[in-house]
Formats: C-alpha cells, sequence, structure tokens
C-alpha cells in the first residue's frame, strides 16, 4: 500500500481529492502544504495531494511556491472536486462572534457571512478542519468547513451549502518524485514553471514558443523568487503531454529560450475537454516535417 501525504487534518477537501486519486491507499494528514510535499521528498509519503487552483479564488500559492522549491516534483493525476461548504458550531453555542476557516473558504462565503451572521470576525486558519478543531476547542465559534468535517469532530451543522458563488470548484493534484510518467490519452495538462530574466518581452518569448505550435494555455501565474525586488517566477499550464512530438518540442524551445525552466508534470486533464490543435501543429505535422529534414540532410528529398 502506498503512503499518501495530504493537506489535512482530517476532514479538509483535500482529504475527500486523496481518496479521490488513491482510492484504498494509506493517508497521512500534513499540518501544512509545504509539509506534505516535503514528507514526498524525504521519502516519509509515496505522494502528495495538495490543492492548485480554486476557480473562485484562483491559485493557491502555497502549492506554487513549494513546486518550485527545493527537490523537484511532478503532478501525476488531477481531480477537480465542486466546493460548497458547511457552517460548524459547538453544541449549545448562542451567539457567533468569531468564524474560522482557510482564506479560500472564507473568501468564498463573505457575502453569506455578512448577511447570516452580521458583525461576525473572519479569523483564518490553516485549513478549514483545523478551524473545526479550533472551534471544538473553544478558540472561534463557528467553522466553514467541508461538509465532511462535521464526521470527524463532535459539532452541529448551522448551515450547509454555503457558498456566495454556485458551482465552485477546486483542482487538487497528486504529486511523486520524478519517475515513470503517466501515458498520454489525448487529453492532458502540461505543467511548467520558469524564471524568466527582468528583461523586455522575456514572458512574451516563452508564451510565443507555446503560441506558435498551437498550443492552447490553461493556466498562467506569477509568483515573487522573492531573491530579488521584480523578478517573477511563471507557472505555465497548457494542453497537451510531454510525450507528443509538438509538445517535447514546445519545452526543447522553452528551455533554449530559459535555463531556468521546470517540468512540474503531464497528466490526465480531470475537466475531460479535448484538446483542438490548430492546422500545421499536430503531432503527425511534427514528425512529418522532421522526417522531410532528416531525408533533405540524406540527400533524398529537397
Ligand atoms: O482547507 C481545506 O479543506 C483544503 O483542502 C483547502 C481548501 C480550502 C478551501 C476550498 C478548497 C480547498
Amino acid at each position: 500500500m502506498s503512503r499518501i501525504a495530504y493537506f489535512g487534518p482530517q476532514g479538509t477537501f483535500t482529504e475527500q481529492a486523496a481518496r479521490r486519486l488513491a482510492p484504498g491507499e494509506e493517508l497521512i494528514p500534513a499540518e501544512t502544504i509545504p509539509a506534505a510535499l516535503a514528507s514526498v521528498r524525504s521519502g516519509a509519503a509515496d505522494a502528495a495531494c495538495v490543492p492548485i487552483e480554486n476557480s473562485v479564488e484562483g491559485a493557491v500559492t502555497a502549492t506554487l511556491d513549494s513546486l518550485s522549491e527545493a527537490e523537484p516534483l511532478v503532478a501525476v493525476a488531477e481531480v477537480l472536486l465542486p466546493v460548497h461548504f458547511s457552517v460548524l458550531t459547538r453544541p449549545g453555542t448562542t451567539e457567533i462572534r468569531t468564524v474560522a476557516s482557510h482564506p479560500h473558504a472564507l473568501a468564498q462565503v463573505r457575502h453569506w457571512v455578512e448577511a447570516n451572521l452580521p458583525g461576525a470576525h473572519p479569523v483564518a486558519t490553516s485549513s478549514t478542519a483545523a478551524a473545526a478543531v479550533a472551534v471544538d476547542a473553544g478558540e472561534f465559534d463557528a467553522a466553514v468547513a467541508a461538509p465532511v468535517a462535521v464526521e470527524h469532530y463532535p459539532l452541529e451543522v448551522l448551515a450547509t451549502e454555503v457558498a456566495d458563488v454556485r458551482d465552485a470548484k477546486t483542482r487538487f493534484l497528486l504529486v511523486r518524485t520524478p519517475g515513470e510518467l503517466p501515458e498520454p490519452t489525448g487529453a492532458d495538462r502540461t505543467s511548467i514553471v520558469a524564471a524568466a530574466t527582468n528583461r523586455t518581452g522575456a514572458l512574451a518569448e516563452l508564451l510565443t514558443e507555446l503560441a506558435v505550435r498551437g498550443i492552447n494555455l490553461t493556466k498562467l501565474d506569477a509568483r515573487p523568487t522573492r531573491n530579488n525586488f521584480g523578478e517573477y517566477r511563471f507557472f505555465i499550464d497548457f494542453e497537451g503531454h510531454v510525450a507528443e512530438p509538438r509538445i517535447g518540442d514546445a519545452l526543447a524551445a522553452l528551455r533554449r529560450r530559459c535555463r531556468n525552466v521546470r517540468f512540474l508534470g503531464s497528466h490526465p486533464r480531470a475537466d475531460d475537454g479535448t484538446t483542438e490543435i490548430e492546422p500545421g501543429a499536430a503531432n503527425e505535422d511534427f514528425t512529418d516535417a522532421i522526417d522531410w529534414v532528416e531525408s533533405v540532410r540524406k540527400g533524398a528529398q529537397a
């Protein structure tokens, strides 16, 4: 059985994602996202499940930063989970002055809290389930948590299906040390991070390498390198798998442009989108073109 670290404690959305991505495996809670990833790097876990992106709040920056630092890790699978919240209180609570949760959760229930718990102060905790633990311990009055959290902590449900934005979703990754890659499926996602130098057009050059090959971007985030003010790392997700000739060609071009590029994985997309390929950018176009150059070199064609 594999050991899967996840951003816990028990009852987080990430735990549900880990159950979907690694059914039947041993799940080990970690208190923070960097701690979950560190346990893979140290060998204490075989893989880690972490949130990467939310349809309302955008990137999970702790995950981006941890993936770009220390030993490389690669994503091998992803899952999209719908996100709506339950509001949990200690039995017998009559007045709610503090509402605790992960910052992404608080941002997604702000209007609900203003309308239903006027005057209550939001308090950030490390995760939604950590908020439930803190409410149980008497530190705060209410927790905004995953619906399953009530199965783990002796709290009462004040409200269910709470969300300012209907159909909000979070994408989670299963991450391992570099090794065998998942097979291409025809609907895959590749992720990289590149530290572009601070000069005119540096980011445009990287994106152009993808655009000219007809590769569709699915996400772009910038994070500061933290070393020099104004210097950024760019996290770029795009359709396709590194095993495909057109994606391999694009990655080689990115590597030529930027020595500081890290491969973060190629794996099946959870959103089931089929990749639209521009004319001239199909894998056969790339292999045909390479074959043609080879035969020109051999003097067999012109
Ligand atoms: O805190 C959690 O439960 C997490 O797994 C992170 C998170 C927070 C808010 C929405 C989705 C995931």
